[in-house]
């Protein structure tokens, strides 16, 4: 549905050049919710912007719906942003418009008869749950509100695919929490391609199917989500994963469990892999788990679950509890055994 090949992006300021994509391949495919995640200046913006053309690439190809836009001249290129949403940090409403004219004005403009105008701001501004606010202006709206309006705008095109540029890092939790669920509504009931930049592991968790992890204009990570939180690769992407998880035991407590065994950190998908194999381990073998911290959470279509594990018992038996738990397709990393000996368990 969406394809970059080699989408390289050089800026040229006061005579500095500035690298923002260097080379970046990346394919999103029909109906899925793709997030691109990132720290700042990474290059996420301008990947996005680059899908739709907003920012032309300095080499490299771009492909919507099968059509290279790349290849398009301006008119034709016109034509086929129709199939192309955007959503921003900032919503970009008119602020002297109500909702019903912010939806209807681009319609207008885009040539569509007026009855057309009028069902389609009906309908989408009922998806987005807001029939009771036409004729407020944004100013008397919060900001999840003009983000469902700015939403509704962009549906109302009825698009294939929807560009969504850090569409709630403006909005607190909760807000996210709803504007997010309403990216999941829409995806699901128009089929509609999602292509997100986030920097947040939050939003990445709640509703993408597949990620790629960005740094410095190149794409350095890329996967199914809960392959990249069960197996990140790049210290970047486990920075992120990580910062979901707040499981710091205290120095005093790590000090003291070292001395009678390992303290790992199991990484593991569905609600119930973890607790089972470490009851089972303390049946098979002379070990007794101790769960310091643990926590699950929701991956888009299941559970993810982290605990961190003081395993009592000597080297020969803990060494094959951590065998055992790997063979169960449990992740463990992070071990130290007595005197501070780093011992390298990779699942
Ligand atoms: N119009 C521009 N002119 C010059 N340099 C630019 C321009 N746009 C972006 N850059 C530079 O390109 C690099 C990537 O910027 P970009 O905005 O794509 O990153 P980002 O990951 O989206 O970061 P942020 O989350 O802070 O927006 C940065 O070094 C930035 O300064």
């Amino acid at each position: 549905m969406i394809k970059l090949e080699r989408v390289s992006k050089t800026f040229v300021s006061k005579n500095k050049e500035v690298q923002a994509l260097k080379e970046v391949s990346l394919e999103v495919k029909k109906g899925e919710i793709f997030g691109v995640i990132g720290y700042s200046g990474a290059g996420k913006s301008t990947l996005i912007r680059c899908v739709n053309l907003l920012e032309r690439p300095t080499s490299g190809k771009v492909w919507v719906d099968g059509t290279e836009l790349t290849a398009l001249s301006s008119a034709k290129l016109r034509d086929v942003r129709k199939k192309i949403g955007m959503i921003f940090q900032g919503f970009n409403l008119l602020k002297t418009a109500t909702v019903y004219e912010n939806i209807a004005i681009p319609l207008k403009l885009a040539g569509l008869p007026s009855s057309e105008v009028e069902r389609r701001v009906k309908e989408y501004v009922s998806v987005v749950g807001l029939d009771d606010k036409l004729e407020h202006y944004p100013s008397q709206l919060s900001g999840g509100q003009k983000q469902r309006v700015a939403i509704a705008r962009a549906l109302a095109h009825e698009p294939e695919v929807l560009l969504s540029d850090e569409a709630t890092s403006a909005l607190d939790p909760e807000t996210t929490d709803s504007i997010l669920e309403l990216l999941l509504k829409i995806n699901r009931q128009f089929n509609i391609t999602i292509l997100l930049i986030t920097h947040e592991m939050h939003v990445i968790q709640k509703v993408c199917d597949r990620v790629a992890v960005m740094e410095n204009g190149q794409v350095i990570e890329e996967g199914r989500v809960f392959e990249i939180f069960t197996h990140p690769q790049h210290s970047i992407t486990k920075k992120f994963v990580n910062s979901l998880f707040n499981e710091e035991v205290p120095e005093a407590v790590v000090d003291r469990l070292q001395a009678t065994g390992p303290i790992i950190t199991l990484s593991f998908v569905g609600e119930s892999a973890g607790d089972p194999a470490l009851a089972e381990v303390s049946k098979r073998f002379d070990v007794y788990p101790n769960i310091l911290s643990g926590q699950i959470t929701q991956l888009k279509d299941k559970p993810f679950g982290r605990l961190v594990v003081h395993l009592k018992g000597d080297e020969s038996q803990t060494q094959q509890a951590i065998q055992y738990l790997l063979s169960r397709g449990i992740k463990v990393e992070g071990t130290v055994l007595d005197a501070g000996k780093e011992v390298a368990v990779n699942g």
